[in-house]
Parts: structure tokens; sequence; C-alpha cells
């Protein structure tokens, strides 16, 4: 089906076509068969990298030069980045796109100018709860990696935010872009949604297992040279050899390190000159980004064309491997699965060195077959690659027999809501409340009847787990005492808007009345002590890894007193390491000692910053509308968290690219404010922060006796380790 024969402007053909797009894929035809243009809903279950977010695009820019408005879910923040890179280059259609991202208590009522709107899944939820306006206004949503309606802890979110919005705008366009999953039909019954199944993909994929030095695939055997003693090297020198690139998918951080290490000397010597040069200058970019330990280890192999990808890295160190591998100079990158949640990453070649996973009830379990197709499905770059191989590695015959029946030869595991559980749903019960959607229990049990989780288990069991909700809602006082009606009371919509589960807010405020004399540590624990804070710390990348480190220094943990003496707070360990780390972080530590003493990346510091220091704000909030001790010092530690520094610095670090090394430069040389700055010359300041810096300061502060210019909207220099925040994954 040709682009000029669909039922679009020539602008957008044009458009498409000058991007060399002429024929739409196969999956793509189906859908506008199906109805994709004329605003149906439809459900693309197809693999990675068959086309789906164009297909998306097709019925968004239908939609919004004919005066409507998109709004594009994703459930990762560095997806939402990737989307919204990719859409403004509608720019040339006249079309304004804009990421909602950052606070959950804000309205970004001025994102409404915008055409199209990307943003996670969590953040939609909150524009909801905060009743921004211009949400009334969706006339396409696609809600991309759907599939995650799967997953404990954003599946819940993902549901309820669709039901909502279908709820508010019955007439909007749903597009559900999904991986391959075994009750497709299902999930696009649930949203009324035409389906699109489909195995094309625009790159044959290869699935097979290496055993023994031979590849085996389909009805091939493929026998490898195994010029070293690891069979996952050898695959990566046998692409490299082939002028492909490899994705090599570890079950840690620690083993995805020590492989991008390893592989270190034999890729070294497949390098030319001109690589070796690129890669050079690709490692001093991240060496003046970071300078920690782990980054220079990265910043090594990178030299020799190896790479290690992990949640641990700071955004800007990931996005110059993500880089380096697509301009074809960085020939491996060894990755936690992070890399496959739906970052276009393609590669020739995918080593799946580890399939099982930790999980903390049951040790190392396989991961499901959904994990494995993600990864798998990494594997041919269109229009680059004549192929890709997925390769799964066994040890023995027997594994090798295992690893064809339960992931090559099997279909993807059906996909279950989440919802039905009083941790997932409490959250939902109140914010479905404090929106008007459900004034008594019927109409919230109504409501509730559009999730996927009643449409999978007809709202069995769901009556008593509401109740319990509610129970625990009135009693908490977010809902008012009367049980023949649901309204939501002050604080059970302030709960709702700052977008935090009420138990986390029930347990802060019982802090705050019940404990003694409030330190830094006892409102640090507070927080850590949340379960939004716990699922933060639970969602870490390697729970075995932060656990085997905790249980490693359970003996100096369990020193520290627990400033509650409060039963309800088990002073659980994981919760004192992220306390202390707090401690270390707003003492100004450095960040490299931090990452040593409590075994994390950069990264893990920032996103464990972000997520307390929106909880500290919460905090703050609380203590002042219920009138309880600990607004004052909460506000303050919210900045200090935000910023990892000491009180006095705050005035100096209200300054763009003045992060906490840099205020702590300018205020030991006597500058402690932004006044006493803006009555320094500009010699002064260049030589303690370099004349760029110096120079953006004075543009922001401007000079004693000139006025500050309009304050810069300029992006924060990339990875400057000042103030560059990476943001956490939601
Ligand atoms: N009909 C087409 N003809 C040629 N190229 C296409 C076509 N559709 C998509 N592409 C290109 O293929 C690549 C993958 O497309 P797209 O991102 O839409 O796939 P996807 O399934 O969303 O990938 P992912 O699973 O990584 O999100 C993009 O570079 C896109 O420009």
């Amino acid at each position: 089906m040709k682009i000029e024969s669909l039922d679009l402007s020539d602008e957008i053909k044009r458009f498409y076509e000058n991007s060399g797009i002429l024929e739409l894929y196969p999956p793509q035809a189906k859908a506008v068969e199906k109805g994709l243009l004329e605003g149906k809903n439809l459900l693309a279950a197809i693999p990675t990298a068959s086309g789906k977010t164009l297909l998306a695009e097709l019925a968004m820019l239908k939609s919004v030069l004919a005066g409507g408005k998109a709004l594009y879910i994703v459930p990762l923040r560095a997806l939402a980045s990737e989307k919204f890179r990719r859409f403004q280059e509608f720019s040339g259609l006249g079309i304004r796109v804009g990421i909602s991202t950052g606070d959950y208590d804000k309205r970004d009522e001025g994102l409404g100018i915008n055409d199209i709107i990307v943003a996670t899944s969590e953040k939609t939820d909150s524009l909801l709860r905060n009743e921004t306006a211009w949400m009334q206004e969706i006339s396409v949503v696609v809600a991309d990696e759907v599939h995650l309606i799967d997953s404990p802890d954003r599946g819940p979110t993902l549901e309820v935010t669709l039901a909502k919005l279908r709820r508010m705008n019955p007439s909007c366009q749903i597009l559900a872009l999904s991986a391959t999953v075994g009750n497709a039909d299902e999930l696009a019954a649930w949203l009324d949604a035409e389906l699109v199944l489909s195995e094309w993909r625009p790159t044959d994929l290869m699935e097979g297992v290496f055993y023994n030095g031979t590849f085996y695939c389909r009805d091939k055997e493929k026998p490898v040279e195994q010029p070293t003693k690891d069979e996952a090297i050898n695959l990566v020198l046998d692409t490299i050899k082939e002028g492909g690139q490899s994705l090599v998918f570890e079950s840690s951080r620690k083993n995805c390190m020590g492989f991008a290490k390893k592989a270190v000397s034999a890729v070294k010597k497949t390098l030319s000159k001109e690589d070796r040069e690129a890669l050079a200058g690709i490692a001093d970019e991240i060496l003046e980004n970071s300078e920690t330990d782990i980054s220079s280890v990265l910043a090594n192999c990178v030299r020799a064309g190896t790479a290690f990808h992990h949640a641990g890295l700071t955004t800007p160190l990931r996005e110059l491997v993500e880089d380096g591998f697509r301009n074809g100079k960085i020939k491996l990158i060894s990755s936690t699965p992070t890399l496959a949640a739906g970052l276009n990453l393609p590669a020739r070649r995918v080593v799946i060195r580890s399939y099982r996973r930790y999980s903390s009830e049951m040790g190392m379990q396989p991961i499901p077959v959904l994990e494995y197709k993600q990864m798998a499905g990494r594997a041919g770059r269109p229009r680059l690659d004549p192929y890709g191989e997925a390769v799964l590695l066994a040890k023995s015959y027997e594994e090798l027999v295992f690893l064809f029946e339960k992931y090559i030869e099997a279909g993807a595991e059906d996909i279950w809501s989440k919802l039905g559980t009083e941790n997932a749903l409490r959250t939902h019960v109140l914010s479905t409340i404090s929106n008007g959607f459900a004034r008594t229990k019927e109409e919230l049990m109504d409501f509730l009847e559009a999730t996927f989780f009643a449409f999978q288990y007809s709202n069995f069991g769901l009556s008593a787990v509401v109740d319990e909700c509610l129970n625990f809602l009135r009693q908490e006082g977010m809902l008012e005492k009367d049980p023949d009606i649901l309204v939501s009371t002050v604080l059970g919509k302030l709960v709702s808007r700052l977008y935090i589960d009420p138990l986390s807010a029930a347990l802060i405020a019982k802090g705050l009345r019940e404990a003694g004399t409030l330190t830094e540590l006892t409102l640090l624990h507070l927080i850590c002590s949340t379960p939004d804070m716990r699922l933060m710390y639970m969602r870490s990348q390697d729970y075995q890894e932060v656990n085997d480190y905790v249980m490693a220094h359970a003996g100096e943990f369990s020193r520290i007193p627990d400033p509650f003496n409060i039963a309800e707070y088990e002073w659980f360990l994981g919760e004192v390491k992220t306390s202390l780390l707090l401690m270390d972080w707003i003492h100004e530590k450095p960040e490299n000692e931090i990452c040593l003493k409590f075994g994390i990346g950069e990264g893990d510091i920032h996103s464990t910053a972000d997520i307390a220091e929106w909880i500290m704000h919460v905090a703050a909030q609380l203590a002042g509308l219920l009138g309880l001790k600990g607004a004052k010092e909460a506000t303050e530690l919210e900045k200090r968290i935000r910023y990892g520094a000491a009180p006095e610095l705050m005035d100096l670090l209200d300054i763009r690219s003045v992060g906490r090394v840099r205020a702590r430069k300018l205020y030991e040389a006597g500058f402690k404010t932004t006044a006493e700055l803006a009555a320094a010359s500009p010699e002064q300041i260049a030589a303690l922060v370099g004349p760029k810096i110096a120079e953006r300061i004075f543009k922001q502060i401007g000079r004693k006796g000139t006025a500050p210019e309009s304050t810069t909207t300029e992006p924060l220099e990339k990875g400057s380790p000042e103030g560059q925040r990476t943001i956490s994954d939601f």
C-alpha cells in the first residue's frame, strides 16, 4: 500500500516521501484497512521495529491537522524523550510537540498549546488528577508498550489512566501498541479496538541457540570460530567480522560491566585507525561528563570499542554510548534488559548471555517469553543488516532443547491486570473519587468495570478489595466518614493531587505527629520508609545486588538507631541504606565516594534523589495542611536533596549551571550570595568556574548596576556535572 494512496493530506504524504518512506509495511497496511485513518480504535500487536510508531504517527497527524490533539503515552521517561525528539521532526508541518514530565502536582496547562504531547503513564495520571484542562481536548491517545499493563508496578496506573481517558473522551481514538502477547484479542476487546496481529518484520530474525561452537537456527547449523575461551566474545568477534555490531544482555549490572571489560582485548584488535580516533573522542566526552570510577571504566571500554549500559549510568553517559553504537563505532554493548524496554537500538546480533533473572521470592528464574522476545527483537537494523540473529547460550544438549522449546518455538504469555490488590487499587480509588468519577460505591464499581482487571476477572473479588481501600481512606481522614457517599476530604484531594500512595501519606503524617525532635535523619528515614520509596528501591535494576550489598553491611546498618522507635516502622536495612545515601548526598560527599560506599552508579544517586525530593515535597505539603511540625524543615530538605548540598549554598544553587561543586567553590571563595556574585568582576568568577559559566551566571543575575537578561532557557551543558539531573524512569 503506497503512502500516496492514503487518505492523508498532501503535506503529510510529502513529509514521509521526503524521508524515503513510500510504501507501508504489511502490518501498517493492515491497520489502515482496519480503520486506522477513520478514527477507529486499534491494537497493533506486532514485533519490535515493524513500524508501530509510524502507524501511530499517521493517525495522530491526520487528527491534529484536522484540529485535534494527540497524547502519546509511554512507560519510561527515556522513551518519552526519544519519541519527543522524533515528533519534533513534524515542526515543518506546523505541528507543535510538547513533553510533560517532572513534578506530579503541576497542571502543565502551558503544554495545551501543543498539538502532540508526550508523557509517561504516571504523568498522564497526575495530569488527570490535577484536572488539566487540555486533557478534555484529546482526540487521539497512543498507548505505547501497552503490554506493560502486565507489570505489577506500572500496569495498574496505565490501565486506570486509559479507563479514565475513555470515560472523559468517549469519542477519542485509542491506538495501543504492543509487543506480541498471548491474549492480544482479549486486550483488543477490552479497548473496543480492531486487532492487527502480525509476525512480519522488515529484517528477517533468525532465532537460535549456540552450543558447543555451533549456532543452531531453524534447519541451519552455523559453526562459529572459537578464538577465545568465551563463547559470547567469539560470537561478538564473528559479528564484527561480518561487519555487524552486537548487543549482549546480562542479568545484572556487575555482569554486564564485567563482560564489556572482558571483551576489550579481543574487540580492540578489530578496530580501524578511524574507529580508534572516534572512540577516543567518545571516551573523552564520557570523562568530561563524569568523574566516577564507573565512568572511567566505561571510558576505557569505549576506547576499545566495547561499552556497558544500565540504569546506574547517568542519562548523558547512556546517550553517549547509544550514539556511539548507532554511528557504528562502538561494536558491542553489554546491557541489562533496560535497553530492551522500547529503546530503538538494534544490532546485527543479540546475545542473551543469561536468560535467568533474580526474584526475591524464588531466586534465579527463567525470564518470561515476552521479555526474551523484547530482547531478541532488537536483532537486525532495518535497511542496514541483511538479517538479525538472536542467540541464546546453552551449556548442554538438554539446555539447548529446553531453550528451543521454552523461547524459540513458544508464543508469548498472556498478560494479566495487576490492579486487583489493595496496594495497587488504593491510590486509584482515591483519585477516582477526588476527580469526581464516582460519588457512591456503585458509581465507583461502575467506573472500575472499565478496567482491564474487571474485563478479565469480571469484577470478581474487586468489591471486597475496594471496601478495604475505602475503609483505609476513611480511617486516615482522606474520605468523608459518611459510608453512603464518596467524597474526598481536603487531605484526600491533596494526596490525590500529589500523586502519592495514600499509605505513604498516612505513614508520613503519623511519623510527623509522633516522632520526637525532627533531625535530617528522622525526616529522611520518614520518606525512605514509605511504599513509594520502597517501590523505587525494589525497582532498582539489580535488586539482588542491592540486597546482597545491604546484607553484607547489615552490621553497620543495624547500628544506626531507629529514629522513630515506632512499632509500625520496621527499620528495614534497605531504608537505612537509602537514608544514609541521602545523608551523604545532602552533605556534599563527592558522587564517586557515594557510589563506592553504597555500591551504586551516579544514575542511582540522581534517581533516588528525584524520588526522595518528591516525597519530601509531599511531607512539607502534608505538614503544612495538617499543621504538623516539620513543614519548614522538609521544605529546606527538599531543596537540599534536589541539589545535594548544605543550606548555605541554596541561594547560589538557584542559578542555572551552578551545581553543588561550583556553588561550594564560589562560596569558599567568599561569594556567598547572588548579590555578592553580582558585585564581583567577571575575571574573579571566571577564575573559579571558567569564562563560559561565568558568562552564563552574569547573564542570569546581571552585574551590579545592570539588569539580568531574561532567564536563559538554554539547556544545561550536556552532562555537565553541575545541575545535570538524570531523570528517574517514570
Ligand atoms: N513503511 C515503512 N517504510 C520504511 N521505513 C519504515 C516504515 N515504517 C517505519 N519505518 C522505519 O523503521 C524504523 C522503525 O520504525 P518504528 O519506530 O515505527 O518501529 P517500532 O515498531 O515503533 O520500533 P520500536 O519497537 O523500536 O518502537 C524507523 O526508522 C522508521 O522510520
